[in-house]
């Protein structure tokens, strides 16, 4: 079996395991934080012809050759172009066509001049000045050819690609599906939120945060009910959620207690066996198995050590189901506001608060970094990743750390 290996290796094992979900074809509206699962090509240009970036007068340049401020050129206002509405004029010698923003620049003419630089009536308008062929024009395909490629397949769909999906004219696209992953709790001491507490019980938050985190990547989480310590009950229970689930993630019972019974559970079900035990702190207990194409990924109860080492190992897996290609969180330099005297025998990844202020990053960790303790995990939004025996750190040395938060970011 592999046991008690390196975080890398194991990293490496889960993304290995996974592919992209197969694509789906989604309403426009609907694919907000997807990934493209097709390249996009604009089918028309963008503007489709050439239009009129102001409101305005359209003449030709050559006819503005004379006109100066004390003896400007007069034209003839022959008609009038709106946005959606072009004239069907053509316009001819010292002729205007009075033109709004958006409209379809009338066949003759090459220029458009602003209301702001004449004067007019209704009948007529004074040029003051010489203006060159083409100017103040919006051209056909200047923004986006036909044929050209707009968005690339990997591409998360945010809000400005929607738009640019809409300008194409694309209302259903080809994206990957979104994980599905089952989250299942196990421990007979835990209790649901909303029932009350019995002697030696606590409340189950993992199912919470891990559902919140599932979200957050991009998953889309499905609580099951809550396992007690019963290999055949949890059994079954991975059983059935492997059936629908893209992955499968546990917390608790996967230590060497006697009621910890999820390692033996995955490996009842599973066709592969991945590992147990990776070599760090919090979340050493962690273990993996394969069934057909799903992982179940079992993390340790203690809430921090099932906060952190879903971040670590999860997540990524989560994104590269999601198709994208960059998987892993951003690494930046950052001051250390506090101190850390504690040098461990192993690699640990600790919680830490960063912000941004002044054009650098700056960190703070909390006073407890203890697996089980959950409330030091308020506003932690990156890692620190301590190797086995570096330190101590102190406050005002320069730092690594991952932020949680930061895909868009990414280079
Ligand atoms: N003799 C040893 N004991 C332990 C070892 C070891 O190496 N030798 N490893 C310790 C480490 S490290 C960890 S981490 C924990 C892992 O424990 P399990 O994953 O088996 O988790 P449980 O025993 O079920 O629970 C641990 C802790 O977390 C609380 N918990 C569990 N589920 C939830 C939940 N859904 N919401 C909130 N809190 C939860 C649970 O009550 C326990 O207090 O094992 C050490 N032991
Ligand atoms: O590996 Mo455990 O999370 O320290 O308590
Ligand atoms: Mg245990």
């Amino acid at each position: 079996m592999n046991k008690d290996i390196e975080i890398k290796s194991a990293l490496e094992m889960l993304i290995t395991e996974v592919e992209p979900l197969s694509p789906v074809s989604l309403n426009l509206m609907d694919t907000l934080g997807y990934v493209l699962a097709e390249d996009i090509f604009s089918p028309l240009n963008i503007p489709p012809f050439d239009r009129s970036p102001l409101d305005g007068f359209a003449i030709r340049a050559c006819d503005t050759v004379k006109a100066t401020k004390d003896e400007p050129v007069t034209f003839k206002i022959i008609d009038f172009a709106a946005a959606g509405k072009p004239s069907k004029m053509v316009l001819g010698p010292y002729q205007a066509i009075r033109i709004m923003t958006g409209a379809k620049i009338p066949n003759g003419a090459d220029l458009v001049v602003p209301f702001e630089e004449t004067e007019f009536t209704e009948e007529w308008v004074k040029v003051f000045k010489t203006y060159n062929s083409n100017s103040n024009i919006s051209f056909m395909g200047e923004d986006i050819k036909e044929g050209q490629k707009v968005l690339t397949k990997g591409e998360v769909i945010n809000p400005p690609e929607i738009g640019i999906l809409a300008s194409v004219g694309k209302n259903k696209v080809l994206v990957y599906d979104r994980p599905k992953i089952a989250i299942l709790t196990t421990g007979d001491e835990l209790v649901d939120i909303d029932k009350p507490l019995e002697e030696g019980k606590i409340l189950n938050s993992n199912s919470y945060t891990i559902a919140a985190l599932v979200k957050r990547s991009g998953g889309v989480p499905y609580i099951l009910p809550h396992c007690p310590d019963n290999l055949e009950k949890i059994t079954n229970e991975i059983t059935s959620a492997l059936q629908w689930a893209d992955i499968l993630i546990t917390t608790g019972g996967v230590s060497v207690g006697d009621k910890d019974y999820v390692m033996e559970s995955f490996k009842k079900v599973c066709d592969k066996f991945l590992f147990w035990k990776v070599k760090m702190k919090p979340g050493t207990p962690l273990t993996a198995a394969k069934y057909r194409n799903k992982l179940m990924i079992g993390l340790s109860g203690n809430p921090a050590a099932a906060f952190i080492t879903f971040e670590i190992f999860v997540k990524p897996v989560i994104k590269k189901l999601r198709g994208l290609e960059k998987v892993y969180p951003l690494q930046v330099e950052s001051t250390l506001l506090s101190n850390f005297t504690k040098v461990r025998k192993q690699n640990r990844y600790v919680r830490a608060i960063t912000y941004y202020d002044g054009g650098k990053f700056y960190t703070k960790l909390p006073d407890s970094h203890s697996s089980g303790v959950i409330s030091s995990l308020a506003k932690v939004n990156s890692l620190l990743f301590i190797p086995a025996g570096m330190g101590p750190f102190t406050k005002g040395q320069k730092i690594t750390v991952e932020l949680l938060e930061s895909e868009d970011l990414l280079p």
